[in-house]
């Protein structure tokens, strides 16, 4: 059996004309959490649907616990739980009928059911609602019994497609402790996300645009790697001193924070505030410190949409 939770070769998938992914390699370590990092129409959702067996790949070799897909997608599924990016559960049953519903298609007994159901409604804060429709809950509170339902089966491996995109940071951070305690229990976790704090958080991620894979590795690694460095720069004319930095070549982007503006200049450039002093006919700047790193800057670098 493969030493890997999932293993990808080239994997792809076309609809019609289009390839919604391309030529994607994957080596995910079971007992991690893993991100796919992207914007919308990226092939987020077509790539986890191909890795939990729901949509057979146009292209490419691939291994999910040890079962090669497509043939042996069925054997899968019961191994593995998926929560997706639309809440999928049902709004006029219960909290508790939906856990119901869902152990009764996994296949536990009666007793194994109610200790399951139980527990989870314990420890997802849900106990006082178990009676209260599904329907009428908040959007945390939505989001943490979808996550149950995902995984009454207590399955190996949890894909989550965008699990956060409709709750607010405190309830995002407490979700995000919850999957961690899951981490540690054994659960391999893949998650996609547009959001680089939650990224950030994965033990690994692949950075995905328009359909391919342009960076994979830990998050630290991605920005130790990136080839550029990050001044950050205050003054008085801001937007046009940006127009100017982006057109000296070794500025890789230039974007504005506030009163900041955030500078990514290429590695070549040994020392980046000495450079930028010697640049001729630039807008006064008031203060340059060359600060860390962030996901964000990776991103931009990757998807090359800096330079706009
Ligand atoms: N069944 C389909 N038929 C045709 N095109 C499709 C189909 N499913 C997905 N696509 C296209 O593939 C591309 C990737 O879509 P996908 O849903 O995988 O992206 P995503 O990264 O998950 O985006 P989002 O975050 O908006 O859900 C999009 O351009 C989408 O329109």
């Amino acid at each position: 059996m493969s030493q890997w939770a999932i293993e990808a070769q080239g994997l792809g998938r076309q609809f019609g004309d289009f390839w919604a992914i391309r030529e994607l390699d994957l080596q995910i370590a079971p007992g991690t959490i893993y991100g796919f990092l992207g914007p919308n129409g990226c092939g987020k959702t077509t790539a986890i649907r191909m890795l939990t067996g729901l949509l057979r790949p146009s292209a490419g070799t691939l291994s999910v616990l040890g079962y090669a897909l497509p043939r042996d997608a069925e054997k899968l599924k019961r191994t593995i739980g998926y929560m997706t990016q639309n809440f999928s559960l049902y709004r006029d049953l219960t909290v508790r009928e939906n856990l119901t519903f869902m152990a009764q298609i996994y296949g536990l007994s009666r007793r194994e059911r109610r200790q399951r159901i139980d527990q989870l409604l314990r420890l997802f804060g849900l106990d006082q609602r178990q009676a209260q429709l599904a329907g009428s809950l908040s959007g945390g509170q939505r989001q943490r019994l979808a996550l149950a339902a995902a995984i009454i089966h207590k399955p190996k491996l949890l894909f989550l497609d965008e699990p956060t995109s409709a709750v607010d940071p405190e309830n995002r951070r407490e979700f995000w402790e919850q999957l961690f305690d899951l981490c540690d229990e054994g659960t391999s976790i893949l998650v996609s996300t547009h959001y680089m704090d939650e990224a950030e958080r994965c033990h690994k991620l692949a950075i995905l645009e328009s359909g391919s894979k342009r960076a994979d590795g830990a998050p630290e690694q991605l920005m130790a790697q990136m080839g550029v460095q990050v001044i950050e720069l205050e003054g008085q004319d801001l937007r046009r001193l940006k127009q100017q930095l982006l057109r000296l070549v070794p500025v890789r982007s230039a974007a504005q924070l506030g009163a900041r503006l955030r500078v990514l200049i290429d590695s070549t450039i040994t020392e980046p505030l000495i450079w930028l002093r010697q640049q001729r006919g630039l807008s006064p700047i008031a203060q340059a410190t060359l600060v860390r790193p962030s996901l964000e800057d990776v991103f931009v670098i990757c998807t090359g949409e800096g330079r706009q």
